[in-house]
């Protein structure tokens, strides 16, 4: 058995939001204490409203904020990069790495991911770390696999329940609405529980592995009842308050 471990809701606003979106975040801090008894709640904005989001929050405890990628290094001559230093230093409490989206769009290797984890640490922060397989990989019977090879080669040896959420998110399922059904979520959950255990022992036990991939408000109680799911990490569902706060109900 593995201890309780509390959920966690976290929010991926990818390139979404303006300022005009902090209403938002600010209904999503009024909300949360309805919430906090059942699940940590985390947003992950654009950078671009990271410290705005942070500055709300800061003596709530409510919700924190997070980054949705950093550069490996810490400073340096990297135009248009920002390090996760300068992230913490924004208010960030952890940084989303190796998201699919970073992955295929800024081809992103697992190594690159796992250079990217070790810089997340080396500011004081949690690394979610994402991983999934395609659907091209999926129909070919790999998902095990790659699952498998990402978390090997993405996850740096240190890797604890503290530093460290792995997020498993089917591609196939981002954005589509589609989503595995509860029982393969339940096997690839325990495979990649295994694995940690395998690796990192009594901290693989207790690190949370998060769900994400078309998570709403609908399907989320089903989904957080799911053996080894410790959480969501939620796209489009977590632009609106009233459907992140459902989703965090549903813990
Ligand atoms: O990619 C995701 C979160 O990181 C999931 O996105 P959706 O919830 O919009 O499917």
């Amino acid at each position: 058995m593995t201890d309780h471990i509390r959920p966690l809701i976290a929010g991926n606003w990818k390139m979404n939001g303006l300022k005009a979106s902090t209403a938002e975040f600010e209904a999503m801090l009024a909300g949360a204490a309805e919430v906090t008894g059942k699940a940590d709640l985390l947003v992950c904005p654009p950078a671009t409203l990271l410290a705005g989001f942070a500055d709300k929050a800061r003596g709530t405890r409510a919700v924190a904020v997070g980054a949705q990628d950093c550069h490996a290094k810490a400073s340096g001559a990297h135009t248009g990069d920002l390090s996760a230093e300068m992230l913490a230093d924004a208010g960030a409490s952890a940084i989303i790495v190796g998201h699919s989206e970073r992955r295929a769009d800024h081809g992103e290797s697992d190594v690159v991911v796992h250079q990217k984890t070790e810089a997340v640490w080396r500011a004081g922060l949690v690394a979610i770390v994402c991983v999934g397989e395609t659907q091209q990989q999926r129909d070919a019977g790999q998902t095990l696999d790659i699952l498998r090879g990402q978390l090997n080669l993405s996850l740096p040896q240190g890797s604890t329940a503290a530093n460290l959420t792995v997020a498993y998110e089917p591609v196939w399922a981002i954005g589509t609405g589609l989503t595995p059904t509860a029982k393969d979520v339940e096997q690839i959950h325990a495979f990649i529980r295994t694995l940690l255990i395998e690796r990192f022992n009594g901290e693989g036990a207790r690190m949370r592995i998060l769900y994400g991939g078309s998570v709403k408000p609908s399907n989320a109680a089903e989904l957080m009842a799911v053996a080894n799911v410790n959480g969501a990490l939620v796209g489009g569902a977590s632009l609106k308050a009233a459907d992140f706060l459902a989703i965090a109900k549903g813990c």
